[in-house]
């Protein structure tokens, strides 16, 4: 630990959990508070924390070694992520270990302001939890990617960018799923199941498929075409989403001087190239906006803005390796797809899953040991041309480095399926990873911070882009993830059965998911 890091960690235990931190936001596994005191060693900084503590140790809670998701998660965040992804793209951070009483106040200070569905969800297999009352918390204090007055900062969630390999499909899932993307699919769900993880909003689209096949929501299979029109396409479909559920999804996110707009609800003190984004706090005719999803009073306010912004994402992107470089994270350590890995559990340990029938036995499913997160690293230095070149290309180029990386290592069908499991679960990493791309602020830029901030840039030639969220996923999910796969596709199929019985004569099926 150098003395800079010292220095922070004393000045983190020397702030006040309820004045010192603000509450910014928060996922299924972490809260995120932004530092607003005024110690200047962590300005600019946030504190995520993790919602479930640490695994139980043993006697007197001092000294006592962390557990093998534990280790895991250390050892990839230390030394086999920095070899996937560049360190430009990495926040700086250094983890720390919170007295539990200390992360209570500062959690009981953000109640209020917390989503109600969040409070309390804990989500992680049960091994990961336990009943005893925790005694410390695992944190990080990470630079604040958001940025400062006058900064510019969208959060996107880009999630899977390819459509999974036939050969590894049966017969059934083979007609939908190589025409529809995964995350289209769940969209779908979540749309026709309102009971299905309800603290998602809606989907744009208020109508059913038929419609949709004129208005089409966002596509990842867009963003990671590699083709610079469909990229800008993604963008704007992500921004019109976020405009018509009042920024309630998780994958496009704005934020302005550090703080998240919600439109229709916030006058934001933003301005996009010189103009305010002016987001009205209630409609014209004098009501509040609520939320409604079909209110589009607040959303015209936002029009000026859109296309600015778009371009300036879009543009930060094209100039940018982190798509192509998520695009050959995800896809080629998923050479199976989680239904090819389920069908070849099955065939191999028929009978052995246990009382209760899942695709893989608990036996397969412990956290990785290092020397297996070593191969996943040996794997990726492979398959891919040394020196910078290493994290650059287009999607295209990524997958003929993903076939070269087959050859290599032979990751395909024949691989042991404990290796399989276990890229997989790197996989997953990426697809559920987010970008933060920020264009600072201009004056900032150039030194004349004590001017208005009137003139805000959307240079992308100045845009900070990072990758967040890179923590290992537990491999025990799997049979989560088999289950919820299969429960996509099959509810998909029906939607569109239904939907042509309903509309039979005009039935347009609905757009597919170009790859
Ligand atoms: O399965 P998905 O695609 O719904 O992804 C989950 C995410 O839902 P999303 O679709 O992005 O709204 C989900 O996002 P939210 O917490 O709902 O914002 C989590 O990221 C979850 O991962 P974890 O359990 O927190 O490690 C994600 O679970 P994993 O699939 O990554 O395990
Ligand atoms: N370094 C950072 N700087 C600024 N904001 C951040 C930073 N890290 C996270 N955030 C904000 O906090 C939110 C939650 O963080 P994060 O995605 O890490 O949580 P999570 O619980 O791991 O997410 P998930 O539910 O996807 O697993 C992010 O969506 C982002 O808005």
């Amino acid at each position: 630990m150098n003395d800079t890091t010292r220095a922070q960690i004393q000045s983190l235990i020397r702030s006040s959990p309820t004045t010192d931190w603000t509450y910014l936001a928060e996922g299924g596994a972490h809260l995120v508070f932004s530092y607003c005191g005024n110690e200047p060693s962590i300005q600019n900084k946030v504190l995520r924390i993790r919602k479930t503590h640490l695994e139980p140790r043993s006697g007197n809670d001092t000294g006592a070694k962390p557990g093998r998701y534990e280790c895991a998660r250390n050892y990839l965040a230390t030394t086999i992520t920095p070899s996937l992804v560049p360190p430009e793209l990495l926040p700086m951070e250094c983890k720390v270990t919170l007295n539990a009483e200390w992360v209570h106040k500062l959690e009981r200070g953000s109640l209020d302001l917390r989503p109600k569905e969040r409070i309390s969800s804990r989500r992680y297999p049960s091994n990961h939890q336990h009943s005893t009352s925790p005694t410390s918390f695992q944190a990080s204090l990470v630079e604040n990617l958001l940025g400062g007055e006058g900064d510019i900062a969208i959060e996107i969630k880009p999630k899977c960018g390819f459509l999974p390999d036939p050969r590894y499909l049966s017969s059934e899932s083979k007609t939908v799923k190589t025409k529809y993307c995964r995350f289209c699919m769940h969209r779908s769900l979540r749309e026709t199941r309102p009971t299905h993880q309800t603290e998602k909003p809606p989907s744009a689209s208020l109508t059913g498929l038929a419609s949709n096949s004129t208005t089409w929501d966002y596509c990842p299979l867009d963003l990671f075409s590699g083709d610079r029109r469909r990229r800008l396409h993604a963008v704007d479909q992500l921004f019109d989403s976020w405009l018509r559920t009042a920024a309630r999804g998780n994958n496009f996110r704005v934020f302005a001087s550090g703080k998240a707009i919600v439109p229709g609800l916030h006058k934001a003190d933003a301005y996009i190239d010189g103009r305010s984004l002016n987001l009205p706090r209630e409609t014209t005719d004098g009501k509040k906006c609520d939320n409604d999803t079909t209110n589009t009073t607040g959303i015209t306010e936002f029009e000026p803005a859109r296309e600015a912004l778009c371009n300036a994402i879009s543009h930060a992107l094209d100039r940018h390796t982190v798509i192509p470089l998520l695009y050959a994270l995800q896809q080629e350590f998923d050479p199976l797809g989680i239904e090819g890995l389920g069908r070849r559990s099955e065939s191999l340990h028929s009978g052995s899953t246990g009382g209760k029938k899942k695709v893989f036995p608990e036996a397969l499913l412990v956290d990785p040991t290092t020397e297996e997160l070593n191969l996943v690293q040996e794997y990726w230095l492979r398959s891919r041309p040394a020196g910078e070149d290493r994290h650059r290309g287009n999607a295209r180029e990524a997958e003929s480095a993903s076939a070269v990386a087959k050859r290599s290592l032979q990751l395909d069908e024949a691989s042991d399926l404990r290796s399989l499991l276990v890229f997989h679960g790197i996989s997953a990493i990426f697809k559920d990873c987010s970008i933060i791309i920020r264009f600072p602020n201009a004056r900032k830029r150039e030194g004349l911070i004590d001017e208005s901030l009137q003139d805000l840039s959307l240079d992308p030639i100045h845009a900070i882009i990072k990758i967040i969220d890179l923590d290992l996923k537990p491999l025990q999910k799997a049979n989560k993830w088999f289950e919820l796969d299969d429960e996509i596709w099959r509810a998909y199929r029906e939607r569109i059965e239904l939907e042509r019985l309903l509309v039979s004569h005009d039935f347009r099926w609905p757009r597919t998911c170009q790859a």
